[in-house]
């Protein structure tokens, strides 16, 4: 794991767009087109924003969410919300969308056709993901219904999982998908989540799952 602390938030959030986007770039040079899956939640929009500004062939990239809550798209608890107003806009309103929420009455029904949407665009080009107080991280949350098959090696891409501390159903892709990424990145903010970081350092990804995705990840932090 790599660990940067930035002086401040917006510092945080110019520096990370900005590798990002290189990242994107250095795929999309390659000839074939790229992916970026990002998180949900509130930490994330200073970055989407300054991505969503940034200039690179939009049309060539593939976007989707790590995780949805099962929630209509104009909740305000959509993830999806999120990235309509804060990244899918300005330049990057050209990329390519592939939205978790299908709008069927369960995410059981779901993750089989996800998956096979997902699937092309793998290995993705950037993950980017948030984590929580309680050490979840994309819907991979401590004590979920799902939470084993979704760390192990042969988990399906993507799965339907519930959780006491998620509120609502929700949908989440799953660790080889997400750690097997070309390049991950973590994003936390406060000193809570950086001390929620070093506590999961030391347990194992049952009890922290976001510790299933440290040994490769680059983690961003500003107080
Ligand atoms: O529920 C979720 O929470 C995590 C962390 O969110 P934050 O508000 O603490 O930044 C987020 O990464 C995930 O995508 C989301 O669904």
């Amino acid at each position: 794991m790599e660990f940067r602390e930035y002086p401040d938030r917006e510092m945080l959030a110019l520096s990370l767009a900005d590798q990002i986007a290189s990242q994107l770039a250095q795929q999309l040079r390659g000839g074939d087109g790229a992916s970026l899956c990002v998180p949900g939640g509130t930490s994330p929009t200073p970055v989407f924003e300054m991505l969503s500004g940034t200039d690179l062939d939009w049309d060539r990239v593939t976007v989707f969410l790590g995780d949805e809550r099962w929630v209509d798209g104009e909740y305000k608890r959509s993830n999806s919300r999120l990235l309509r107003r804060h990244l899918l806009r300005d330049r990057a309103a050209a990329a390519k969308y592939i939205d978790l929420y299908t709008g069927d009455a369960t995410p059981d029904e779901a993750a089989g056709p996800l998956a096979e949407a997902i699937r092309p665009h793998l290995p993705i080009t950037v993950v980017l993901l948030g984590m929580g107080n309680d050490m979840h991280t994309a819907s991979l949350f401590p004590g979920a219904d799902h939470l084993a098959e979704g760390l192990a090696n042969d988990a399906p891409l993507v799965l339907p999982i519930r959780a006491e501390g998620a509120e609502e159903p929700r949908i989440t892709l799953t660790r080889p998908a997400l750690a097997d990424a070309m390049n991950v990145h973590v994003l936390i903010m406060g000193p809570e989540k950086r001390e929620a970081l070093e506590r999961a350092q030391k347990l194992d990804a049952t009890e922290a799952p976001i510790r299933a995705f440290l040994d490769n990840a680059t983690v961003h932090w500003a107080e």
